[in-house]
C-alpha cells in the first residue's frame, strides 16, 4: 500500500519538501493541514499536495511520514499535540524549523512515546512565503542539517534521508546547540541586522522623502531578506534568543571598531577592512546553495543601447527556458552594462550560456 505523507503548514517549505517527495516517490500519498485554509487549498490545486484536510489529527495517526513545516513556536505546540494521539510505531516525524535546542528539547515527549523524532533544517529558503513560492527545486546542492537524538536508529535516519533525497540537497548531521549558534551567525544575526538597516533607512525618509528613490541595488541586496515572513522571524529570535544576544555583543563591538576605522580616516586600514571582507565573501562556495547562492545566476554583458534586454529574453523564450529574475548589475556610458539572469536549475543556466554565446553575448557565471 502507498505510504501516507502530512505536512502541518504548508507554506514555502512544507511546499516544497512535497513537491521534492513526489519527484522521487510518486506513489506516497501527500497531504497538507495548514491553519490557513486557503493557502492549503492553493497547495491542492497546485498539485503541491494531493489532498487538504481540515484535521491533522486524523491525519496525523494514519501517517507514516509527518513533515512540521509552521513556525518553531507552532512546531513545539504541534509535538505536544502529536505526543497525545496513537501514532502509527513506525512512523517518522520530523521539522523543518530554523532552530534546533529547542524543538530537540520538546521532542523528548514525543519520543518517551516511544515515536521518532529527528529534527530537521534545510538551509535554504527564500524571503516570500505561502505554498505559491514552493518550488521543487529550492534546497537542491543546499545543506540539510539532521538533529536525531543520540539514541536514534542509524537505520531509521537512513530512512528520513531516503523520503528527503528528492530535494537534491546535501544531509549534514549535527548537535542542536551547534546548528543553533552557527545559523545565528549566518541567517539569524543577519536577518535582525537586514531588519535594522531598513529601520534606519526608514526613519530618514520620514526626513527626507528622496531617500527612498535613492534606495537602489546595494541597499536592496543587503535588505531582501527584510522581507521575510515576520510571525516566521519574531518565532527564530525567540528561540535562539541566548545566542543572539551574545552575536549581538559581539556585532556591537564589531560597530564600535567600524566607527574607530571611520573616525580615523585612515585610508590602508579602511582599504584593508574592506579587502579582508571581501577576499572572505569572495572564497565562500559558489555553487552550494545556502546562504550565498540561492539563485543559479549568469551574467552577461550587453552594450547600452534600446532593446538589447528584450533580445536577451526573446532567444531565451525562443528556447523555452524560464527565468526566475532579471536585473541591470551596471550601465556604464557607452561601453558595457551587465545583466545579472537568475535560473531555477543549473541545466537551465548552461541552456541559456549556450544560447547566448551563440548569439555573440560573453556571459559569466561570476562578477
Ligand atoms: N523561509 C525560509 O527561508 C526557511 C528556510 C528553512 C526553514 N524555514 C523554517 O520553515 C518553517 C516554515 O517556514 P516557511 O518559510 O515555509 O513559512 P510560510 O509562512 O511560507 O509557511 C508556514 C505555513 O505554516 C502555517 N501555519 C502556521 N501555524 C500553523 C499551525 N499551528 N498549524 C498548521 N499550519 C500552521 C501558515 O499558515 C503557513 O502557511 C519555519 O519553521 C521556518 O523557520 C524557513
Ligand atoms: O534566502 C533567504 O531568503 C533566507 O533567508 C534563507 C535562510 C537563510 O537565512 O539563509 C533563512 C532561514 C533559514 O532557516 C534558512 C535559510
Amino acid at each position: 500500500m502507498d505510504k501516507r505523507v502530512l505536512i502541518i503548514g504548508v507554506g514555502l517549505i512544507g511546499g516544497s519538501i512535497a513537491l521534492a517527495i513526489k519527484k522521487e516517490h510518486p506513489g506516497a500519498y501527500i497531504i497538507g493541514y495548514d491553519l490557513n485554509e486557503e493557502n492549503c487549498r492553493l497547495a491542492e490545486r497546485m498539485n503541491i499536495i494531493d489532498e487538504c484536510s481540515p484535521s491533522f489529527e486524523k491525519e496525523a495517526v494514519k501517517s507514516d511520514l509527518i513533515i512540521l513545516a509552521c513556525p518553531v513556536e507552532e512546531v513545539e505546540q504541534k509535538i505536544c499535540q502529536l505526543a497525545e494521539l496513537p501514532l502509527k510505531p513506525e512512523a517518522i516525524i520530523t521539522d523543518v524549523g530554523s532552530t534546533k535546542v529547542k524543538i530537540m528539547e520538546k521532542s523528548a515527549v514525543l519520543r518517551k512515546k516511544g515515536a521518532v523524532f529527528i529534527g530537521g533544517h534545510p538551509m535554504a529558503g527564500s524571503h516570500k512565503s505561502g505554498a505559491g513560492s514552493a518550488r521543487k527545486h529550492l534546497f537542491e546542492n543546499a545543506f540539510y542539517i539532521l538533529t536525531p537524538a543520540k539514541d536514534t536508529n542509524e537505520e531509521i535516519v537512513c530512512e528520513l534521508k531516503d523520503w528527503l533525497k528528492g530535494t537534491g540537497a546535501n544531509f549534514v548531521i549535527m548537535e542542536p546547540e551547534e546548528h543553533d549558534m552557527i545559523t545565528g551567525v549566518v541567517s539569524h544575526l543577519p536577518h535582525l541586522i537586514a531588519a535594522g538597516i531598513v529601520s534606519q533607512v526608514e526613519k530618514h525618509s520620514g526626513i527626507n522623502e528622496r531617500v527612498r528613490w535613492l534606495a537602489a541595488g546595494g541597499f536592496r541586496d543587503i535588505t531582501r531578506i527584510a522581507s521575510s515572513s515576520p510571525a516566521m522571524w519574531g518565532d527564530i529570535v525567540k528561540h535562539n534568543q541566548s545566542s543572539l544576544l551574545s552575536l549581538i555583543d559581539e556585532w556591537i563591538d564589531e560597530m564600535k571598531h567600524i566607527k574607530e576605522l571611520v573616525q580615523s580616516g585612515n585610508k590602508n586600514n579602511i582599504y584593508n577592512y574592506f579587502a579582508n571582507a571581501k577576499k572572505f565573501r569572495d572564497s565562500l562556495p559558489v555553487r552550494a546553495r545556502g546562504a550565498i547562492d540561492a539563485f543559479y545566476d549568469l551574467y552577461v554583458d550587453v552594450l547600452d543601447k534600446p532593446g538589447v534586454i528584450s533580445h536577451v529574453t526573446t532567444i531565451l523564450a525562443e528556447k523555452k527556458i524560464s527565468l526566475t529574475n532579471i536585473r541591470i548589475l551596471e550601465a556604464r556610458e557607452d561601453v558595457f552594462g551587465v545583466l545579472r539572469l537568475s535560473f531555477q536549475t543549473e541545466e537551465d543556466r548552461q541552456k541559456a550560456r549556450d544560447c547566448l554565446n551563440e548569439n555573440d553575448y560573453e556571459t559569466y557565471l561570476n562578477m
